[in-house]
């Protein structure tokens, strides 16, 4: 059998603020269509790989190279990230999700529209079309966000934290969606701090802390050993340091 295609590959790759790493030694690659857990202790560098993936955060030394189009990357920060105080209404959120692929004047068509109803069905916003986002508890704006993901249609998605703060059913709908975009083969990859709900859903996990701790199989990779290391790393590392020299002559 064929090796997995690969969606995402990290040579060498360094990302950090100013000239200060805060993840370095990054080798290794995300197959097309696996569902992937990123986890590790505060800091780790978990969203800051994701920027990194996603092309806001240039690396500062070695290469993220991906199978397609940054375009065709569906990304979901951090709830904290988003303004929610925009005045927007739930449909105009979720239909900015068409933006990548109709462009930003391109109009709604009625095939749009049918396609926008179905994602706030999926999600269980019937009704909320018309509410200001400003409006909305934070499961049900993680609803919307979650149904303009869908309205993107991307072949990679990737989640910073989607269920922090979320509650139990909001939570598992919104995980029957992420095994649905498995299910239709498309590159998942989600930060998350729940290690039981990683075990349970996710194959695969990279273990960070500032540097790879562990990567593959998750039940391999969330021994009580890594998860040790991991904390320790973090504790020890620097943050005043600049540019690593290991490997350096
Ligand atoms: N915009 C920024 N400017 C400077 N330093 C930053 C910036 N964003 C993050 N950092 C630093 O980079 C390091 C990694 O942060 P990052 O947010 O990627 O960690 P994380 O693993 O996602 O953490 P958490 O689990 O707390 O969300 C931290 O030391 C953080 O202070």
């Amino acid at each position: 059998m064929s090796a997995p295609a690969t969606a995402i590959r990290f040579n060498e790759v360094t990302l950090g603020y100013g000239r200060r790493p805060a993840v370095h030694h990054l080798n290794g690659a995300i197959s097309a269509g696996s569902l992937t857990a990123v986890v590790g202790p505060n800091g780790a560098g978990k969203s800051t790989l994701l920027k990194g993936i996603v092309g806001t955060l240039k690396p500062l030394d070695g290469r993220i190279r991906l199978d397609g189009p940054s375009s065709e990357i569906a990304y979901l920060p951090q709830a904290a990230e988003i303004d929610r105080s925009f005045p927007l209404s739930v449909y105009d959120l979720v239909a900015m999700g068409l933006w990548s692929r109709s462009g930003l004047f391109g109009g709604i068509s009625a095939k749009d529209r049918a396609k926008i109803e179905e994602a706030l069905e999926a999600v269980g916003l019937i009704g909320f079309e018309r509410r200001p986002i400003s409006t909305l508890s934070g499961g049900q704006m993680q609803r919307a966000l979650f149904a303009r993901l869908l309205l993107q249609d991307a072949p990679v998605i990737l989640l910073d934290e989607p269920f922090t703060a979320i509650d139990a059913k909001t939570t598992a709908d919104l995980l029957d969606l992420v095994r649905r975009w498995h299910d239709e083969s498309r590159t998942v990859v989600a930060v998350l701090h729940d290690l039981d709900m990683v075990r349970r859903v996710f194959p695969e996990t990279l273990l960070i802390a500032r540097e790879p701790v562990a990567w593959g199989d998750t039940l391999e990779v969330l021994s009580a050993d890594n998860l040790l290391k991991a904390r320790r790393m973090v504790e020890a590392h620097d943050p005043h340091a600049h540019v690593c020299q290991r490997g350096a002559a």
